[in-house]
């Protein structure tokens, strides 16, 4: 960590901190993988909180708006900056500026969740719980973390920052903070106390409770040599493997955490009034987004075909709560297993909306569509690729879960297409480059108008029947 200079940043407010750290984070800020403004500029920033973890680590918790609308609250930002004279150049990709005003002028700020000295920090308040100003640390009294195991960044693309500890836990840390309890705390959490083995349960937590009640990081253990779906399916497309096997096992492992889901938390029942409700939402998000993504409105229309076949629909599967975004980057391959993790759901979507009971065809929907996104995202295209692992992914979760999503057809169709609209939103946000992946089913979906498809129920009791039934 840099020296740090008197004078100290925890002897001045919030506001006087501002003065030298405004400039500095508009300017930090839209450059971040994790900040949902890509390509607006931060005009109004407030540091909600401040907290020195020590005199040169400043927990922060900010808000930000682009001053489009006085009326919509900012959103919330976790960082842990780092402030001292000089930087050493191994932190030099972690450098956010040097001040020029207010009370840290003259001192180089830096991302201190780029170094492993604030992951220190932060495991050794979790290991012992307490709290430091507004922050609550908290863990499992049935566990002990150990002390001195060696922290890393997680080097992957996420949409927060992680930490792996000596290869044995990892330390998700929120970036963008939203009120309420993260369902990627109480979610894991409630299933290890159904004795659901497909998800790594948090050990310890941290939150904090102004000025907004939040959850900011979770403790898990880390699956040593997990390799992640996403990148097992492109290895396959690379190589002209095919898949089928493994996604039929995905199809289970979805099916067995969408059953122990059930259990842990309450149920509700399909209506055609739930159905019509559902598909308004899907209708104004579909709008919305077209405001913001331009490329989405000429297949307005035909989109809505999709939505208006689910408003239609008095049937489908109970609600209950699910994962909410899943896709292949959300499963991880270890110890010959799939293990699913990520609970937060869509991390642009308010916590008391994701943690409303949905439809598991959403989950499935997600999955559906992160084959698509794979196929699509390597030349030469290759949907035959995509259906057969789709075909698999449903046939191993009918297995599990004794009901199947294809024959789901319209409230498949509807996710798939919201997922779709979804997915250019974020991508348009956060990935500019990737928006033809998503464009590329829009533009499919909104062309194929809709008709309910699926048959009966037709159970699949092994990967190897329905491998050879296909043909395989
Ligand atoms: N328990 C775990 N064991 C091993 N690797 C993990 C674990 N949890 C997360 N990871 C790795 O971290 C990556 C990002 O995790 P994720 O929870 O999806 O973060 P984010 O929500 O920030 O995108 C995963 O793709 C995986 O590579
Ligand atoms: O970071 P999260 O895992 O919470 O999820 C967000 O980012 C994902 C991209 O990293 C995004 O997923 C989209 O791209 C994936 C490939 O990178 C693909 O597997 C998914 O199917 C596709 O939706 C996800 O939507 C977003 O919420």
């Amino acid at each position: 960590m840099c020296k740090v200079v008197a004078p100290r940043p925890s002897g001045h407010s919030p506001a006087h901190l501002l003065t030298s750290l405004a400039d500095l984070l508009q300017a930090w800020l839209p450059e971040q993988r994790w900040f949902a403004g890509k390509g607006r500029r931060v005009t109004d920033l407030s540091l909600l909180s401040v907290t020195e973890l020590h005199p040169a680590c400043l927990h922060l918790l900010i808000s930000t708006g682009d001053g489009s609308s006085p009326s919509r609250p900012g959103d919330c930002y976790q960082l842990l900056l780092g402030v001292g004279e000089v930087l050493p150049p191994r932190l030099a990709h972690a450098r956010i500026g040097r001040a020029s005003q207010g009370p840290l002028a003259g001192l180089t700020v830096y991302d201190a969740l780029q170094e492993p000295r604030s992951a220190d920090l932060l495991l050794e308040r979790l290991r012992t719980p307490g709290t430091a100003g507004p922050l609550r640390f908290e863990r499992d009294a049935k566990v002990t973390v150990p002390a001195g195991l060696t922290p890393r960044l997680l080097d992957v693309e996420q949409s927060n920052t992680s930490h792996v500890y000596g290869n044995a836990y990892i330390l998700k840390i929120f970036r963008r903070v939203r009120p309420g309890i993260n369902p990627d705390l109480e979610v894991p959490w409630a299933l290890a106390r159904q004795g659901c083995t497909r998800v790594p349960a948090p050990v310890a937590w941290f939150r904090t409770s102004e000025p907004l009640p939040a959850t900011l990081g979770v403790l898990q253990p880390f699956l040593p040599d997990a390799v992640d779906g996403w990148t097992l399916a492109l290895e396959s497309l690379t190589a002209g493997r095919d898949f089928r096997e493994e996604a039929y096992e995905l199809g289970r492992a979805t099916a067995e955490v969408h059953l122990a889901l059930a259990a842990a938390f309450a149920l509700g029942a399909p209506t055609a009034d739930g159905n019509r409700r559902l598909a308004a939402a899907m209708i104004e998000r579909l709008d919305t987004t077209s405001r913001s993504v331009p490329e989405l409105l000429p297949h307005v229309d035909g989109l809505r075909g999709a939505f208006d076949e689910l408003a239609a629909l008095d049937s489908g599967r109970p609600v209950q709560r699910i994962h909410g975004d899943l896709h292949l980057g959300q499963v991880l391959w270890a110890g010959e297993r799939w293990s699913v993790i990520d609970f937060e759901g869509e991390p642009a979507r308010p916590i008391a909306e994701r943690r409303q009971p949905q439809s598991p065809v959403r989950d499935v929907a997600g999955m559906l569509r992160s084959f698509d996104y794979a196929a699509r995202s390597r030349h030469p295209w290759r949907p035959e690729w995509a259906r057969r692992c789709r075909d698999a992914y449903c046939a191993g979760y009918a297995v599990q879960a004794r009901w199947d999503p294809r024959a789901q057809g319209a409230l498949l169709r509807a996710h798939e297409t919201d997922r779709a609209v979804y997915e250019a939103l974020y991508e348009a946000r956060h990935r500019p480059d990737w928006l033809p992946v998503p464009m590329a089913a829009i533009a499919r979906l909104a062309e194929h108008a809709p008709s309910s498809s699926g048959g009966p129920h037709t159970p699949v009791p092994s990967f190897h029947s329905f491998h050879s039934a296909q043909g395989g």
